[in-house]
């Protein structure tokens, strides 16, 4: 055996430092052990001990996924009744590669816990080498890690097959592991429980959605008529009218855009059923009305064919199939007979932005359906204005919109605020009481902004009143009933906080039926756009609706990185027309950090003067502002329409309308 130790340190040495992202083709073994001795400072030759968490961390690492816990369980206990006369032991981590649960056989547990095969131990590939839990974690797909493939000396004697397992919205969660302290000694013997982890990872993923959409219509899709009831690979959770809210990874690798296993569900979600499958959506509901007996019709994603199966929402199976209510029809493919306009307030948040195009389509789609929206986006990037279109969109605009600021709000305060209180409950509180801001929202829609701020004890609190659509005030012995539409949003990234336990990963699922994203403003296409948007708005809010932006100022607006978002620009354009009266806004007028912007950035080509003379001198003098902010844009990217549009923040055939429309023609068709 120390041969043996030396010999691989000898390898794993050799091939690490030779190895790194220059050297090719390399195995993701000789990849992991480069990665190890260069990015993680490991030696080979210094052996680390396996690394247990002490039990308050580790209840730490567990309590941030307690509801996935428990069905993990569930698939661990399955599968290890199949492995465990084969010598093999499970575990399942957390994505930082904690074991947050463990089976094991009682009588080698000694064994089992000095080769870190147990409760707490750490096997993140920083600390722990080359191993099936990091690795998988790192690479994020299925593998074995067979004796001398571990990077650490100590492990070479053991065999860990690795699946990684996946969120409803397709975050990364953890792995489950399946290794033995001895194998046989051919890397071969280890195919079939790498098949085997491969099911039961996706067999608790995908009990683990099916929790997660308890309370919506499931359509299953498989490959085999008589299993597709039990074991399917895609499965997509549905509206009423076939709006898409979740998609497993099965649905996520075989129905997304060129099947991104890791893509998150955005591809999918806020879609309708008919625009992924050839199927019309009126065929969901006759298959849940006929059962079993339509499984003889395929349905077709592209070349390829699945049976149909569709699970019901929990609670409608309780008096057995027949009790089920089914829509008639899909309640409303689009706005047929919708009295709002077609522009509606969403329209109105961007312009040919791609990214905010997208999540504007998303909203829609989701708008009315029954399902909590997390918005994420930096500081000052527009997620109240989001909240609030979503709001005017809906059938509920004519209701109540309460904006609840939870990181403003004094924590004292912030219970009282949120759930109210009864008339004597406090001394120096309102004599009759106050209806809190939650039921003031009934019916309407209850913004949650900077939810991520929200203290744990009261996340308990609201998780209770989103489940049971109830508000208990304070003080009070009866509830008070609330039809609740909740739209959350926060600057920090609410699944980290999850991780980090301080945010309830319950109410998070709960909050976060479908994740909209949105851009910060130096990374949106539409910059024009809302620079001319706002410049009117204030413009106007000022009483100096002639007022106008010259040239200069628009490049400067558009070259700024804005780290304030849309909230510092609508301020500079604030600032910049209270400055400058009646008069053209200029250079001078904006705010300096906008100006110092301008100034490091290089002179505009046309502006130096270079190649105007050459290049329609007459028709440049003549062009109103918008003309030359055009006609420079042009010059300055050598008549490039594609990269003119990127830098304005139009699309290209903006750009070939307003050149028609000021009399611009490219020099070679002069
Ligand atoms: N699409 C938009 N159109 C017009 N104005 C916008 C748009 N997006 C944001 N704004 C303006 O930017 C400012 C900030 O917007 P908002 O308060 O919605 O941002 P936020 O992301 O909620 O900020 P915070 O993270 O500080 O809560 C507001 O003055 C708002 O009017």
């Amino acid at each position: 055996m120390p041969n043996l130790v030396s010999q691989h340190i000898d390898h794993v040495l050799s091939v690490g430092m030779l190895g790194g992202p220059a050297a090719g083709a390399e195995t993701l073994f000789q990849k992991s052990w480069s990665r190890c001795m260069k990015q993680h400072g490991l030696d080979p030759a210094r052996p680390s001990p396996a690394r247990i968490l002490p039990s308050t961390q580790l209840r730490e690492h567990q309590q941030r996924m307690e509801g996935f816990l428990r069905v993990a369980r569930a698939g661990m206990e399955e599968m290890y009744r199949r492995v465990a006369d084969l010598g093999y032991m499970l575990l399942l981590t957390d994505a930082d590669g904690v074991t947050v649960d463990y089976i094991g056989n009682p009588a080698t547990e000694p064994l089992l816990k000095a080769a870190g095969l147990y409760l707490g131990a750490d096997w993140n590939e920083a600390h722990a080498g080359t191993c099936g839990v990091g690795t998988c974690l790192i690479e994020q797909t299925p593998i074995t890690c067979h004796q001398t493939e571990h990077f650490d000396a100590t492990h070479i004697a053991l065999t860990c097959t690795s699946a990684p397992l996946f969120a409803p919205d397709g975050q990364l969660l953890g792995a489950l592991d399946v290794s033995a302290l001895r194998s046989p000694e051919a890397r071969e013997s280890q195919h079939l429980i790498l098949q085997m982890t491969k099911m039961y990872a996706q067999t608790i993923e995908d009990a683990n959605f099916v929790r997660h959409f308890a309370r919506h219509w499931i359509l299953r899709l498989g490959k085999s008529a008589g299993l597709v009831d039990v074991s399917s690979e895609v499965m997509l959770a549905l509206e009423e009218d076939g709006t898409i809210i979740g998609a497993n990874t099965g649905a996520r690798r075989r129905l997304g855009h060129g099947g991104a296993l890791r893509a998150t569900d955005s591809q999918l979600v806020g879609l309708n059923l008919s625009e992924v499958l050839d199927t019309p959506v009126d065929a969901v509901w006759a298959l849940a009305r006929s059962g079993a007996g339509e499984l003889r019709s395929v349905w077709s994603h592209q070349q390829e064919h699945f049976y149909p199966a569709l699970v019901p929402p929990r609670g409608r199976t309780a008096g057995g199939p027949e009790a089920i209510v089914l829509p008639q029809r899909p309640r409303r493919p689009a706005r047929a007979g919708d009295t709002r306009p077609i522009d509606g307030p969403l329209d109105g948040l961007a312009g040919s932005d791609p990214a905010m195009q997208r999540l504007i389509g998303q909203a829609k789609r989701l708008v009315d359906r029954n399902v909590n929206l997390l918005i994420q986006g930096e500081t000052g990037s527009g997620k109240e204005v989001l909240a609030r279109a979503l709001h005017g969109h809906s059938q509920r605009a004519a209701k109540p919109f309460v904006a609840v600021n939870c990181a403003s709000i004094p924590e004292s305060l912030i219970e009282s605020e949120l759930f109210g209180y009864t008339p004597g409950t406090f001394t120096g509180g309102r004599s009759k009481g106050m209806k809190g801001l939650i039921a003031q929202s009934d019916e309407g829609t209850l913004f949650l902004d900077e939810i991520g701020d929200m203290p744990l004890h009261l996340q308990t609190r609201l998780l209770r009143v989103l489940a049971e659509s109830e508000v208990l005030p304070l003080g009070a012995d009866q509830p008070i009933p609330v039809k609740l539409n909740v739209i959350a949003a926060s600057h920090r990234d609410l699944r980290r906080s999850v991780e980090q336990g301080h945010f309830r990963e319950d109410l998070f699922f709960r909050l976060a039926g479908t994740t909209l994203r949105l851009p910060p403003l130096r990374e949106r296409e539409d910059k024009l756009f809302l620079i001319e948007t706002l410049f009117d708005e204030e413009a106007r809010a000022q009483g100096l609706e002639a007022a106008e932006l010259s040239p200069e100022a628009v490049a400067a607006l558009l070259r700024h990185r804005w780290p304030g978002n849309v909230r510092e620009l609508r301020n500079a354009l604030r600032f910049a027309v209270a400055l400058s009266g009646d008069a053209p806004v200029t250079l001078d007028d904006l705010p300096g950090e906008v100006r110092e912007a301008d100034r490091t950035a290089p002179p505009p080509i046309a502006l130096a003067g270079a190649t105007a003379a050459s290049e329609q001198p007459a028709e440049a003098a003549g062009l109103s502002d918008g003309g030359q902010l055009l006609l420079q844009a042009l010059r300055r990217h050598k008549w490039c329409v594609t990269s003119a549009a990127q830098e304005l923040g139009i699309c290209r055939a903006t750009v070939y309308r307003q050149m028609k429309r000021h009399g611009i023609t490219p020099p070679n068709l002069l």
